[in-house]
Order: C-alpha cells, then sequence, then structure tokens
C-alpha cells in the first residue's frame, strides 16, 4: 500500500497546540553526546570522505545542524536511510532536492545488501582521485541517534569481507532499536592496496533543538529517547499530522463493503502481540499472529478514517483538531485490544500505535516537506536546505 501526502502541512499549526507547546522544548543532549561530538569533530578533519546517515522520513529534521558547516566542507554523501520505510514519490523528490544543490545524496536500506552496494559504489567513485595517492583512505559514518549507523557499517561489513577474504575476522557494530547504542568510535577495516577505514560513531543530536516540531519528528522517528518527549505526546503529533493531511481518508476502501466498524466488539479473537512485528533475527511471527497483527492494522485504520471523515469541525483549527485527536485515542483504545479498566490505557494505545508507525504497518511515510524551488515559484527564492 502506498499513500500519497498530498497536503502540506500549515506552518506553526502543530507547535501551536497544546500537547506540543505546553510540555516545552525538546531537547537530549546527554554527557556523552557533548564528547562525542568532540571526539566526532576531530576524527572529522582526518576522514576523507563523510557518509552523512539521515531518515529518511526526515530528510531535512536529521540532520546535525552543528555538523553541517564541517561535514559539507568535506567530501560528503547524504544517505537517507529507512527507505522501505519513506513514501517513495516523496523520497524520489528528495533525492533529486539535494542533487540540484548539489549535493550526493542515495536512499537506501541498511539491511538490504544491493542498496549499501550502491552505497559503495558511490563512495569508490567519490574517493577515485585519492585512492590512486594516498595508502590510507577515512570514510566515516555520522548521524543522529538511531538511524541505522550500526546497520549500515554491518551491511558494509558483510560485503567488505566477501570482497577481501583475507582481512582480519571483523566485528559487528551494535544495532538496537533505542537510540543511543552506540558510545564509541569504532574503526573498521574494510579494504587494503589502499587501506579504507570505516569509522562508526555514537548518534549525536544538537545541545538545543530548534523547534518543537522537528523534535517531535526525530521522537516519532525513534531518535530522540521516548521517556524525553513522551510516548502520548509523540502519538498526539502523530494523530495530528495524519488528520491534517487527510491520510485517513485513503483507507476507505477498509470501510466500504464491510459491516463491522471500528464499534463492533471482537471479543473472541486470540490476542496478538506487536512486538511480533519488531525486527527478529530468530523468531518469526507465524502466519495466525501475522493475520490477526494485520486485522489490528485494519481495524486501527478504519478507526481513523470513520473517526475524521465524519468529523464536522476544521482539522486546521487547532482546537477541533484536539478534540478530533481525543475522540481517536478512544476509538484506538478499543482498535487496538486495550481493556478499558486499564490504567495506563492512553500510553499503552500511544506505544502500540507509535510501533505501528515505526514498522511501516501503517504504510511509508516522510514527514518532511520538501522545500520549493526556484522552478516551483518563480518568484520566490531558493531555499537553501544544507
Ligand atoms: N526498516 C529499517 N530499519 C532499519 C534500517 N536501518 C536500521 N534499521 C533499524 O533501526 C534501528 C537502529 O539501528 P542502529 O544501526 O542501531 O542505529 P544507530 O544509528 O547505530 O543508533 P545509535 O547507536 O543510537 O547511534 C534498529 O532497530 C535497526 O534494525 C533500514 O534501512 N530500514
Amino acid at each position: 500500500m502506498v499513500m500519497m501526502l498530498k497536503k502540506t502541512v500549515k506552518k506553526g499549526l502543530i507547535g501551536g497546540m497544546s500537547f506540543a507547546k505546553d510540555a516545552g522544548k525538546i531537547n537530549w543532549f546527554p554527557g556523552h553526546m557533548a564528547a562525542a561530538t568532540r571526539a566526532i569533530r576531530n576524527r572529522l578533519k582526518l576522514s576523507d570522505l563523510v557518509i552523512e546517515v539521515r531518515d529518511a522520513r526526515i530528510p531535512l529534521s536529521s540532520a546535525n545542524e552543528d555538523l553541517q558547516s564541517q561535514m559539507s566542507a568535506k567530501r560528503r554523501i547524504i544517505a537517507l536511510n529507512k527507505k522501505d520505510l519513506a513514501n517513495p514519490n516523496v523520497l524520489n523528490k528528495w533525492t533529486r532536492h539535494f542533487e540540484s544543490s548539489k549535493q550526493d545524496c542515495i536512499a537506501i536500506n541498511a539491511h538490504s545488501r544491493s542498496s549499501v552496494m550502491k552505497l559503495l559504489d558511490l563512495v569508490e567513485l567519490k574517493l577515485k582521485e585519492v585512492i590512486a595517492r594516498e595508502p590510507t583512505l577515512l570514510v566515516m559514518v555520522v548521524g543522529v541517534p538511531n538511524v541505522g549507523k550500526s546497520a549500515l557499517i554491518n551491511s558494509i561489513h558483510q560485503i567488505a569481507a566477501a570482497r577481501f577474504p583475507v582481512q582480519e575476522r571483523l566485528k559487528r557494530a551494535t544495532v538496537g532499536p533505542l537510540p543511543g547504542v552506540t558510545q564509541d568510535i569504532a574503526g573498521f577495516k574494510i579494504a587494503h592496496r589502499p587501506s579504507i577505514y570505516v569509522l562508526d560513531s555514537p548518534g549525536v543530536l544538537v545541545p538545543s533543538i530548534p523547534d518543537i516540531e522537528t523534535g517531535l519528528k526525530l521522537a516519532l522517528s525513534g531518535s530522540v529517547k521516548d521517556s524525553v518527549v513522551g510516548e502520548e505526546r509523540i502519538a498526539q503529533y502523530f494523530l495530528a499530522i495524519l488528520n491534517i493531511r487527510g491520510t485517513p481518508l485513503h483507507w476507505k476502501y477498509l470501510v466500504e463493503g464491510i459491516n463491522e466498524g471500528p464499534h463492533a466488539d471482537c471479543i473472541d479473537k486470540p490476542s496478538y502481540n506487536l512486538k511480533d512485528l519488531r525486527h527478529q533475527r530468530t523468531k518469526q511471527p507465524d502466519s495466525s499472529a501475522l493475520h490477526y497483527v494485520g486485522d489490528m492494522i485494519s481495524e486501527v485504520q478504519r478507526s481513523l478514517y470513520i473517526t475524521l471523515s465524519e468529523f464536522d469541525g476544521d482539522t486546521e483549527d487547532e482546537n477541533d483538531l484536539e478534540c478530533l485527536i481525543e475522540q481517536q485515542f478512544e476509538v484506538l483504545q478499543k482498535a487496538l485490544k486495550i481493556p478499558h479498566k486499564a490504567s495506563e490505557a492512553r500510553l499503552m494505545v500511544s506505544k502500540k500505535f507509535l510501533t505501528l508507525f515505526r514498522t511501516g504497518r501503517l504504510g511509508p511515510f516522510i514527514l518532511d516537506d520538501v522545500p520549493e524551488t526556484e522552478t516551483d515559484h518563480p518568484n520566490s527564492k531558493r531555499v537553501v536546505v544544507l
């Protein structure tokens, strides 16, 4: 299922809503990030090329502003990772946007060998002139937390190990679903003659995230720890985005010809667990579990479609939108089969709903709008994004 996100969110609308504004600015900059930022700056000076990994769902918001000037002065490739979770049409526009700014950019899936091979081809091309004269080259991988740097490094290892079988045993980088897994800079040799080293680095954010909406996007995509923002606030933000863009209206087909609505009770179905949807190496969910997870996702989408299509308020009015979101929390509780009496029902609804987004089960999304260029609007100035 591919969804088109046609509508642009009115600037400042979400940042002004009570869930966004009242809980204050979003910042996550623990001590290890300050130290890591200094270390990254030092290593960047020595690097021959930097792969800046950004999240394909937030190509702009996942840029570390404080490192931009240093990185843009180097040979750089922007890798928009997790392309499997991003809307492909909008992603194409983003890569074209970067290319039109003379910035090498490639959309990748760090878990896909063919995708990482294409990135490595681009790395080789960018290093072509130095490969001939330097005995040792350094490629640095940099990005905000949880963007997939370690997953990418691991894939690079596997490919390199196959190409250069004589090299020493390679250690895997630790990959994890939670941000902040990598805490030191580790180097790995991926080629010899010339020797090419790839440096992994810890995910770092800026000490002060410029605005609340950027913070919410980073949190929704998993780059800011959930506990820093609160799952409920992140889920409210995601619902606001969905409603303003009218995304649930694309789920109309789930209601047509189906008698059961989101209000119908499904008490006799076996229970299932959203944890089954996370990437697992060993245990795959069995087909019956997948069937019921699929039912639940349809139920969630149906609920959101019905509440939005029957809503007679204005989704561009803050108060109206907040009422709609409240209503949707109630229907989601039922769709996600969270018992009414659960004392922490809202938190459970939020967690499960966020898991659906993060695993791509609600479809591919891109949260950042592609900046308008002169070609789109001849009278407007070009917007610089790097
Ligand atoms: N769907 C999808 N998931 C990915 C992709 N790349 C990485 N992930 C997942 O994203 C999560 C974070 O990946 P990591 O490689 O640990 O991220 P990191 O940037 O090294 O994280 P830090 O150590 O916090 O800096 C893991 O659950 C990965 O499996 C991708 O291309 N697609």
